[in-house]
């Protein structure tokens, strides 16, 4: 593969960028030549020869080039809140650049998309929260956590559903895990060990060449992270990246990962009190509270598949060097079977709407097991799981049915439909569902309640004469 470092607009001429790029590029391949002579008697060979090439800003590299793309973007403000991206090809760079709107400033405040539409329209005083719109400082500090190293404290009470911050990685690229090394050939000897240590060298001379370009500040601020890989060949910058990116976004198929200056300091929990979503118009990830968080409390987020049981989440969160002590590792027996509950929550709908429309299905079948389920949820402290914002709102449609049956429903349905509406404001469209699902979904569940009680649905016939 042949990356191409392209000219990162600097103060000064055209020309100087590109010439500084280029002494940059020429320093490095001499490091890089040096460091390849070496390779043959650590187990490996490289079959491709790095060559790197200084493109200027505006000249698009051709859409069918396979090459990684090192590219500084989106270059609209101050140079610390530019991201150095490699890419895997030209492709990649311009899904990125051509994405819808890009690139907005990062957002410092998020309006609940929900809220007018349902909230409003159920009652006149609702608590939109913090961060509804309002520009609010960050609600947080970082700060020295016990047996964990820094972390993400709360600096002031922030309520479930809040917009606490948004952030641009300081570097975005292929997640390392998933590299391959298929450019590279391995002496017959080569143990897997050695292997899997020639392509972690490969890696960091990619992320070098991405470093080398970072703003100095931020140049400091990726090495000042937590390194959880020191004594397994990872080099410092790629043993960085494997301790501290989330997975941000695809492009051209490809997962990418991020690291943050201070999102990446944010510590595991299995019920962590967060949820995060990338913008990429902004290049931002967005993170949200889940559950009120305490003035002084951690900030948690999570690094692996929350409802799988204890013993699969510990084998995940050992390259992190992580042995959790938490509740629901401690006592994993009964947690273990909630969450396996939990993530077999599937779609509910199609049975709200048979049971809605059916006069011989009890009204109480669906609610107290809706109810029971968010309980067990809540309990678990699994506020963040996209299995929670789907029971909310399988939980406000059967309440929907049950006040057109006539029962007092006001209080519970306007309760469930905050607390959905809240966490739906927080989550991206994937985990949350679309307007236009919800619209007619609802609708579909509304016909046939109405239906059933003889109703015709707003503006049509009467379903029974
Ligand atoms: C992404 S960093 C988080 C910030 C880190 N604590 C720091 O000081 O920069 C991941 C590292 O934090 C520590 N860590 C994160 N969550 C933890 C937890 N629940 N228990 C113990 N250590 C944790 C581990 O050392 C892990 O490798």
């Amino acid at each position: 593969m042949a990356p191409i470092a392209k000219g990162k607009a600097r103060e000064g001429s055209k020309e100087a960028t590109m010439r500084q790029m280029e002494e940059l590029n020429l320093r490095l391949l001499d490091e890089f030549k040096a460091e390849d002579a070496t390779a043959q008697s650590r187990g490996y060979t490289v079959t491709s020869t790095i060559d790197l090439r200084t493109m200027p800003m505006d000249a698009a590299p051709p859409a069918a080039l396979v090459a990684n793309i090192f590219t500084t973007q989106p270059q609209d403000g101050a140079l610390t809140e530019n991201v150095e991206c490699i890419l895997h090809s030209a492709a990649a760079k311009q899904e990125l650049i051509e994405y819808p709107n890009f690139p907005q400033p990062t957002p410092r405040s998020h309006t609940n998309p929900l809220i007018p539409a349902l909230l409003a329209s159920l009652s006149d005083d609702n608590d939109k929260g913090e961060g509804q719109g309002a520009e609010v400082k960050a609600p947080y500090r970082i700060a020295e956590v016990p047996s964990k190293g820094l972390g993400m404290l709360a600096t002031r009470a922030i309520p479930q559903g809040a917009f606490i911050v948004s952030e641009r990685p300081l570097l975005l690229g292929a997640q390392v895990q998933h590299l391959d090394g298929h450019n590279m050939q391995f002496t017959a000897t080569a143990t897997a060990r050695q292997r899997q240590r020639a392509i972690f060298t490969e890696a960091e001379k990619n992320l070098r060449i991405a470093f080398a370009r970072m703003d100095p500040a931020n140049q400091k601020a990726y090495m000042a992270l937590h390194n959880a890989h020191q004594s397994d060949g990872s080099g410092p910058i790629t043993g960085i990246m494997r301790t501290n990116a989330y997975e941000v976004c695809r492009l051209e198929g490809r997962t990418y990962a991020g690291v943050f200056k201070d999102l990446s300091r944010i510590n595991h929990s299995c019920s962590p009190n967060t949820t995060s979503h990338f913008d990429r118009a902004s290049l931002s990830m967005l993170l949200f509270a889940v559950r009120d968080i305490p003035a002084g409390a951690e900030i948690t987020s999570h690094y692996c598949g929350l409802l799988q049981p204890r013993a699969a989440r510990a084998k995940a969160l050992k390259p992190y060097g992580i042995r959790c002590a938490c509740a629901a590792c401690t006592d994993h027996a009964a947690s273990d079977a909630n969450r396996l509950r939990i993530s077999r929550v599937t779609d509910a709908v199609p049975a709200i709407v048979r049971w809605a429309g059916s006069p011989a299905l009890p009204d109480d079948l669906l609610l107290r097991p809706a109810l029971a389920l968010l309980q067990v949820i809540e309990a678990e402290g699994l506020e963040g799981s996209p299995a929670y914002v789907r029971a909310l709102y399988h939980a406000v449609l059967i309440l929907q049915v049950l006040a057109v049956r006539g029962a007092d429903m006001d209080g519970l349905l306007l309760a469930y439909a905050a607390k959905w509406a809240t966490q739906h404001g927080c989550r991206s469209e994937g985990d949350r569902g679309s307007e236009a699902q919800f619209r007619e979904e609802r609708e579909r569940v509304m016909a046939a309640a109405l239906a059933r009680a003889g109703l015709a649905p707003e503006g049509g016939q009467r379903a029974v004469e």
